[in-house]
């Protein structure tokens, strides 16, 4: 279970606008979050991830504190072990697939299995620069995943897809999800996408 009890001030153009969030996620649930341009969906990640600082509130995942404003407590990322997909696929330009994989795991059979199911076991030499924009969104999508994460925080992950590797890759990462009982949060502009997973909708319409 993953509490949060938040607030940040948003560092919008004009001024700040206050971002409040109470909400808890159970272990093993799907969560899709919606909502305008700017309304703070992408800092929600950040903060969970540890990427980002809430001004107040805290953070208590399984019962361990993760972050506390007035206790000065902020686990680092890495210790908070979720599995990220950003937006911008955040990939490092002078790694191949096959490196991106083996930064986060040593566990081949694993990384075998990933490449087979994002359809990039032909690419694995491939840097970046060498991959397709849909190739590159899954890659950052099977990174998260390398990591066994029991948390998986997902920002506009199938943005770059075609219909077809759509549905192929998000009935794939629904059977892992369940099979590893991670706890999944997904921002996404696209109905129709977030649609094909069960689970509550968050929407940030009217909270800041
Ligand atoms: N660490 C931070 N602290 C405070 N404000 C931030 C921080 N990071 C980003 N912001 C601000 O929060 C606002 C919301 O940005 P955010 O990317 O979270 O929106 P979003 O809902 O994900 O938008 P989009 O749908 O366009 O991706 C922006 O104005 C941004 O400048």
């Amino acid at each position: 279970m993953i509490s949060v009890d938040i607030e940040i001030k948003l560092k919008t153009y004009h001024d700040r606008q206050l971002l409040k969030i109470k909400r808890q996620f159970a272990t093993g649930s799907i969560t899709k979050i919606l909502g305008p341009s700017g309304s703070g969906k992408t800092t929600l990640l950040k903060m969970i991830a540890g990427l980002a600082s809430p001004e107040n509130g805290t953070i208590v995942v399984d019962g361990i504190t993760w972050f506390d404003a007035v206790r000065k407590i902020s686990l680092s990322p890495q210790k908070r072990h979720t599995g990220f997909v950003f937006q911008n696929y955040a990939l490092f330009p002078n790694m191949t697939v096959q490196q991106h994989l083996e930064y986060a795991t040593t566990d081949a059979g694993w990384i075998n299995q990933l490449v087979k199911l994002g359809q990039l076991d032909k690419f694995v030499d491939h840097k970046p620069d060498h991959l397709s924009g849909g190739q590159q969104q899954r890659l950052a999508i099977l990174r998260a995943l390398a990591i066994k994460p029991k948390l998986l925080l997902m920002d506009e992950p199938f943005s770059a897809l075609d219909s077809k590797m759509k549905s192929l890759l998000i009935s794939e990462l629904k059977s892992l999800i369940k099979k590893l009982d991670i706890t999944t949060i997904i921002v996404s502009h696209n109905l129709q996408e977030l649609e094909l997973f069960e689970g509550e909708v968050m929407d940030f319409e009217g909270l800041v």
